[in-house]
């Protein structure tokens, strides 16, 4: 699938902005970014639900812009599962298969009496539904109505009904956003193996960062109508292109130090002085730091953070502290819950684990070392 310039304009409002975008066939590839960057918008666009004022969608082989949904070989999976109410869950699952192999008079409820290939249909559909209700787990469920169904289980059925039409992509609009915590994890991994089990590409929308992070090959992430970044999960979380992304990606965010290059290559933060092996601009610069980049030390450790705790959050398997800088900035360490947290302590950085952000914004790449003083 490819995207190629599209831009979507709603009244002076530019909400796409130029998307350019390639798509493996088989790829499962998130959309995330904060509410109203664009992606729903970007999602129907390729589902051909809202043209788009410039630019091409490509679809396999075929440019699909002048062709209405349900002509392009994708199906739509929502957040509002959109399920019949009055259908049971295999009347639900056949819908789109009745729609498409039988003629408007067999699907009428007295004309269709008369269609001596109407039964044999039936039984074809039926045995396709089946089919896909035992992949997802639900086949003891086609006889009941959406209205007797948990949230999950209307899922699977919105992914049942999406299944049997065998699309070359599925399209997934936040399909997981109505479930509880629990059940959303669980959903998670079920549908990353049903991915790999269809072979199918994926496109997914989705705010949560996590959900873009554990399942898919590729990640776009998007704000205010464009593509900040696109790559393979780690790529994001490891060298993330500006602090745009490096925010947005990871849980606790990343933290963010102020500091201040210098023309001899020193950086100053904190009372601290590393070095770049490279060239820098002086000025203004941002010191990106995953809360796991961070490690105790014993207080008035040489080279380290001297911060105060404000808050210890025990999640089990580790702490996550709260601390904040002498120069008052917020910091967020993950430590491993060995020892219960010292009531003094400082904060060793790795520099190798360091991100650089230049004044504006954009990621500097350069490898930086620490200068302990002796
Ligand atoms: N039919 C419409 N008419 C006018 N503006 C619209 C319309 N649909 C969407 N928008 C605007 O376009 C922008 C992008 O909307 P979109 O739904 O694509 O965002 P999103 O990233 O999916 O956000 P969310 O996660 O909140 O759904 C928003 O500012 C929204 O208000």
């Amino acid at each position: 699938m490819t995207l190629r310039g599209i831009v979507k304009r709603y009244g002076p409002a530019t909400v796409l902005d130029g998307i350019d975008l390639d798509i493996a066939p088989g790829e499962f590839l998130t959309l995330v970014g904060p509410s109203g960057c664009g992606k729903s918008t970007l999602l129907r666009t390729i589902a051909g639900f809202e043209p788009q004022d410039e630019g091409q969608v490509r679809i396999g082989d075929r440019v699909v812009d002048r062709l209405p949904p349900a002509e392009r070989d994708v199906a739509m999976v929502f957040q509002s599962y959109a399920l019949y109410p009055h259908m049971t869950v295999a009347g639900n699952i056949a819908t789109p298969l009745e729609m498409r192999r039988l003629s408007l008079a067999e699907r009428l409820p007295l004309l269709r009496l008369a269609s001596p290939r109407r039964p044999r249909i039936r039984r074809e559909i039926m045995a396709e539904v089946e089919a896909v209700a035992r992949q997802l787990d639900i086949l003891p469920l086609l006889a009941r109505k959406p209205a007797q169904l948990s949230g999950g289980q209307r899922q699977r059925v919105a992914l049942g009904r999406a299944m049997v039409r065998d699309p070359a992509a599925f399209l997934m609009d936040e399909p997981l956003s109505n479930l509880d915590a629990r059940l959303r994890v669980q959903m998670r991994t079920e549908l990353a193996e049903l991915h790999k089990r269809l072979g199918a590409t994926f496109v997914y929308v989705t705010h949560d960062q996590v959900e873009a992070m554990t399942m898919s090959d590729r990640v776009a992430l998007m704000e205010a109508g464009r593509i900040l970044q696109l790559g393979t999960p780690a790529a994001l979380y490891d060298t993330p292109a500006s602090i745009s992304v490096a925010r947005f990606i990871g849980s606790p965010p990343i933290n963010l130090l102020p500091a201040e290059a210098r023309a001899d290559g020193a950086i100053m933060t904190e009372g601290l002085r590393l070095h770049a092996h490279g060239a820098l601009p002086a000025g203004r610069v941002t010191l990106g730091l995953r809360p796991e980049a961070l490690e105790l030390a014993p207080p008035e450790t040489p080279g380290t953070l001297p911060v105060s705790l404000r808050r210890a959050e025990n999640l089990g398997a580790e702490w996550l502290l709260h601390a904040v800088t002498p120069g008052g900035t917020d910091l967020v360490a993950r430590v491993p819950a060995t020892a219960p947290v010292p009531e003094r302590f400082s904060l060793a950085i790795d520099p190798a684990r360091l991100h650089l952000f230049g004044a504006d914004g954009q990621r500097l790449v350069t490898r930086l070392g620490l200068r302990v003083p002796a």
